[in-house]
């Protein structure tokens, strides 16, 4: 198979609760996608089961025999109070050589980090180390959760060009949960709007052209905007045009 993950037919529960229904999703080798959607919408809970992390309430995922992930969770608590530095967390859970944490600090680009204390880092310098952790694999595809949550505009420009080149020098496959519309729509091969189901996905331009994707997102908000969850289902496509269904914007 080319494809590096496959859903077919994917559906989550979370206790009574089905947060996924009916999930297609394939994504193939140096691909960027980006999943957007609403609060709630199911987001991490789509890359958790694509991982094996939440088992499949219907239909099945399938990774490629030795896939390797680097992954980046949404939340990543570390207790302030434990002393800890960045040198030695890029160790965990599994030890790697000097050269190779200095290696994968340097391409991140904060190589002077080495030796600081992780709880101590900003905002933009840990996102950063975290890329570096997920890298150390040398992974066929970078998973991450949120990677951009409370940076600058400025911070997380610099992170999606970070993310590009990385996919340029190693050819890893890149799938992302994201808020940053703006960003995200240019730096993402193909964009996927999730609403506990696929409602809307297609390349960057074509979404960001389609009327229903502008009804979902919001015009003239200056990047804010407000999603509302329906509670209708509907067939989903997977095609290269943008394959936006009714939803129901409120701005
Ligand atoms: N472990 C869990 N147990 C029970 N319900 C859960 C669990 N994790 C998530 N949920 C519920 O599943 C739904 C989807 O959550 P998920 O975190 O996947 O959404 P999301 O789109 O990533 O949201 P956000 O944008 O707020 O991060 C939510 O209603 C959430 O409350």
């Amino acid at each position: 198979m080319s494809e590096l993950i496959t859903a077919q037919g994917l559906s989550v529960r979370h206790g009574d609760t089905e947060v996924l229904h009916g999930i297609d999703f394939t994504i193939s080798p140096g691909e960027i996608v980006t999943v957007v959607g609403p609060n709630g919408s199911g987001k991490s809970t789509l890359v958790r089961a694509l991982i094996g992390l939440e088992p499949a309430a219907r239909g099945e995922v399938t990774r490629k025999p030795g896939l390797k992930i680097g992954y980046v969770p949404q939340k990543l608590h570390i207790d302030a109070s434990l002393p800890m530095t960045v040198r030695r967390f890029l160790s965990l859970p599994k030890r790697v050589s000097d050269a190779g944490a200095e290696a994968a600090l340097e391409r991140t680009g904060v190589p002077h980090l080495g030796a600081r204390q992780i709880a101590r880092l900003s905002g933009g310098q840990f996102q950063r180390v975290l890329l570096a952790r997920a890298l150390l694999t040398e992974p066929d595809i970078l998973i991450l959760d949120e990677p951009t949550q409370g940076l600058d505009q400025p911070g997380t420009a610099g992170f999606y060009k970070l993310i590009e080149e990385v996919r340029a020098e190693t050819g890893a496959a890149v799938l992302m949960v994201s808020h940053d519309l703006h960003v995200v729509m240019s730096a993402s091969d193909r964009v996927i709007c999730l609403n506990g189901h696929v409602c809307c996905q297609g390349t960057p331009k074509v979404v960001a052209e389609a009327p229903e994707y502008r009804a979902l997102f919001g015009m003239g908000t200056q990047g804010a905007f407000a999603l509302y969850q329906h509670d209708h289902d509907h067939g989903d496509e997977h095609t290269d045009h943008a394959t936006c269904t009714h939803e129901h914007a409120h701005v």
